[in-house]
């Protein structure tokens, strides 16, 4: 008998999530898991199984030993393909990780030729003559130039690829797609949904595929005859993911604040996107800076956990939506980062998150929402959660995901992993009225 289909392995957490809900959209059960599972975990019947890993930022050696580890479990459940999810954006260090990780990978499955395809144009990340685009802006020009740990300052992927891998780098273009360079990685270029197709299609007989999860999702298209796959009844929540017009905020607005269940949102990315969706929440909901100039962390946890409980019992509002945010301004992340360098204020930043969100779980809070890749792994290690079921789409590539194994008060803990720079400016309004 032969295990899951796809056996995936995902560098960061809001990233795997991504992948999974892109694969639900497939017709796939799939199966999200925190860290490598332990040799005995069982996935009944998932076609896919995700890997989430934290290991986008770490020293390369550190994230191939980890990614090894991933690729040992996936095997061991006997996975019929591989796939290693990074981002779109195709974040990364001259070290790494994308490069080092894929090598390993390669060379462990003796797959000669490898496809990297990080484009997702359905959130306007576009590769063309292998330059990665973010909404028609060089990625180089980008907010990711300023991205706190990995900064991205050259748009040419094949350049970028090269200086972290062994293998020779070349292009996979639109015009030439039957390409045939044994023992190459290769850069696809795809500007729209017809060319992912086309790259799936391409990489049909492939043992590893890389990239983001808009090819994740045609890949397993094309994997999966279309009668195996699970149908998916219209629970596409376009009412959640639609940009709204004024009307229709207010109501939402309404509708967010009469949630049943306390919500939070932990805001540690400091992308434009989260900003813009921090100020927009900030004009109707109380939203709290963390006060990073304290020397401890734990003080700086409890200061923001005594300011949300004062507004839980500041009015009758108990079910008040508010937000804690660490990076809504340059001057704080600054600021910040000369105190402590940019690793060091980054981890901090991470910890005191992490503190929060055990605090909110012990206050009864039900849905979580965090935006941030490496603060939704901060988060969810800290509640100690090993996998999630996937839940409603609230914007492309952000589902709501519910804990295995954990519940609040006979509720299930629901979260929304945002990567920093998905969802519209008004997304933590989407993500509030969209029931999980
Ligand atoms: N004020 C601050 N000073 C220094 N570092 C900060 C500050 N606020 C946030 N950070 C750090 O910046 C990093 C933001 O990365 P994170 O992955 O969470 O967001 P992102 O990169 O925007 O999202 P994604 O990885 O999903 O694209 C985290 O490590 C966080 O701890
Ligand atoms: O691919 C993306 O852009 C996201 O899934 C992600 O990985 C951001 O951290």
């Amino acid at each position: 008998m032969s295990g899951p289909l796809l056996g995936c392995i995902a560098d960061d957490y809001t990233g795997a999530t991504d992948l999974s809900s892109m694969l639900v959209r497939a017709g796939l059960r799939v199966i999200q898991c925190f860290g490598t599972p332990d040799a005995n975990a069982k996935y009944g019947d998932a076609d896919a199984v995700v890997v989430s890993l934290k290991s986008r930022s770490i020293p390369a050696d550190e994230a191939v030993s980890m990614s090894f580890d991933a690729l040992r479990f996936l095997r061991s459940i006997e996975t019929q393909r591989y796939f290693f999810k990074y981002c779109s954006t195709f974040d990364s260090t001259p070290a790494g990780n994308i490069g080092p990780v894929a090598d390993a990978l390669a060379d462990e499955l003796d797959a000669s030729q490898v496809i990297f395809c990080p484009a997702f144009p359905e959130n306007g990340r576009t590769v063309y003559c292998g330059h990665l685009f973010v909404g028609g802006v060089p990625l180089h020009e980008s907010s990711m130039r300023n991205h706190p740990l990995n900064p991205m300052t050259d748009s040419d992927l094949v350049r970028v690829l090269q200086a972290q891998s062994k293998r020779k780098v070349e292009r996979l273009s639109l015009g030439n797609p039957q390409r045939d360079e044994s023992g190459c990685h290769l850069i696809a270029d795809s500007i729209n949904e017809d060319d992912l197709k086309r790259v799936a299609e391409f990489s049909r007989e492939h043992r590893l595929l890389t990239g983001g999860s808009a090819i994740a999702r045609y890949w397993a298209e094309a994997l999966l005859p279309n009668q195996s796959r699970r149908s998916i009844e219209a629970e596409t929540n376009e009412d959640c993911a639609d940009n709204l017009g004024s009307d229709a905020a207010e109501q939402s607005t309404a509708k967010a604040a009469n949630s049943q269940t306390r919500s939070v949102v932990l805001a540690g990315s400091c992308s434009d996107a989260t900003r813009n969706q921090i100020s927009e929440f900030a004009a109707t909901f109380p939203v709290m800076n963390v006060d990073l100039s304290l020397t401890s962390i734990d003080d700086s946890a409890s200061l923001a956990l005594d300011w949300c409980d004062q507004q839980w019992h500041q009015s009758d509002e108990s079910e008040k939506l508010i937000l804690i945010s660490s990076g809504a301004n340059t001057e704080v992340v600054e600021a910040a980062r000369r105190r402590w360098g940019d690793q060091e204020a980054a981890n901090r930043v991470e910890q005191i998150f992490a503190l929060i969100a055990k605090g909110l779980v012990e206050r009864g809070v039900g849905r979580i929402v965090v935006a941030g890749g490496e603060t939704s792994g901060a988060v969810i290690n800290s509640l100690g959660i090993d996998a999630v079921r996937i839940g409603r789409e609230i914007a492309p590539g952000v589902p709501w995901v519910e804990a295995i194994g954990l519940s609040q008060g006979g509720h299930p803990l629901s979260l929304a992993l945002k990567s920093g720079n998905f969802g519209g400016p008004r997304f933590f309004f989407d993500a509030l009225e969209c029931e999980p």
